[in-house]
């Protein structure tokens, strides 16, 4: 990827136009680099990195200075990717904290900052958005929460479920996110709620029909003892670079081979 920064604007043009959008994480300078030369537009400094990068047990411990950090480190390494930070675990209770915090993303260089969290998050989004700052509502399974999910689980199977989060998600739009990110729901539900907002969604475990996907990197590239995920796929199998195997991920999100249903959460589990 060269030329110009990619822009919100330009996000929201491709996903109009049914161009898919490929987002991946990155925590530090060359990687970042990497992954936009391989065609990479968004990069996510993710809440991932507690784990990824910390060896923690979940997303939970990580800090904002933490995010912060690896989001200059980014920012230093990329010249063209559009960037987005998490806000981490209780930083967005109230607007004055998130506001607080937003801005220290910001100053890191983040372009925009996503938030966990379903309908109660408007009023926060709402002020970000006033103040100037982009915001990106992550739904469906929300790693912050693990331990009152009780696990990693899929959201938004019932069709009771599925409606709060339709609406939901349109409250989000309303009160002013400009992005959403969806986590493990449906490949229905994504595709209605992808079809029902005027903004860019990404999924992950969300099917093929959202406007963009995104991945943990160090997932793509296949490391770990195990597939942490079923939504993963290794890009590296039959790359010959880490840059080869990024473009591949670009590649299968652009023509749409990635994800596959293998990759997908059934609506209804099984009867047992
Ligand atoms: N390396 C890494 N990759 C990620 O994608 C990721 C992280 N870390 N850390 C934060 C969260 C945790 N994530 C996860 C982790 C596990 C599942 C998981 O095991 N899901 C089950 C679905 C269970 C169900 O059917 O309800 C699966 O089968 O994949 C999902 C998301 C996504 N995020
Ligand atoms: C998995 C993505 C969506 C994320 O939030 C992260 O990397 O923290
Ligand atoms: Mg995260």
């Amino acid at each position: 990827m060269s030329g110009p920064r990619i822009t919100l604007s330009r996000l929201k043009k491709m996903a109009a136009d049914k161009e898919r959008i490929a987002v991946l994480t990155a925590y530090d300078a060359m990687f970042a680099r990497t992954a936009e030369l391989a065609g990479v537009e968004v990069l996510l400094i993710g809440d991932s990195l507690g784990m990824v990068l910390q060896g923690k047990e979940s997303t939970v411990p990580v800090t904002t200075a933490e995010i912060a950090y690896h989001t200059e480190c980014v920012a230093r390494g990329s010249q063209t990717a559009f960037i987005m930070a998490d806000m981490p675990f209780m930083t967005y209770n109230d607007t004055a904290m998130a506001c607080r915090d937003a801005a220290t993303l910001m100053r890191a260089g983040a372009h925009m900052v996503k938030l966990e969290g379903t309908g109660w998050l408007a009023d926060v989004i709402a002020q970000l958005s006033r103040q100037g700052v982009p915001v990106c509502a992550h739904l469906g399974l929300t790693p912050q929460s693990v331990h009152k999910f009780g696990g990693y689980k899929v959201q938004g199977k019932t069709a009771e479920a599925a409606e709060i989060m339709l609406k939901d998600a349109y409250a989000l739009v309303d009160a002013g996110a400009d992005m959403l990110l969806l986590e493990c729901v449906p490949p229905d539900l994504a595709r209605r709620i992808t079809e029902s907002v005027a903004v860019p969604v990404v999924g992950i475990g969300a099917g093929a029909d959202t406007d963009a996907q995104v991945l943990v990197m160090h997932d793509m590239l296949g490391l770990g003892e195990r597939k942490p995920a079923k939504f993963v796929r290794n890009f590296m199998n039959g790359s010959e670079s880490i840059q080869q195997a990024i473009e591949r991920y670009v590649q299968a999100v652009k023509d749409g081979s990635f994800p596959a249903a293998e990759h997908c959460f059934a609506a209804v589990e099984s009867g047992h």
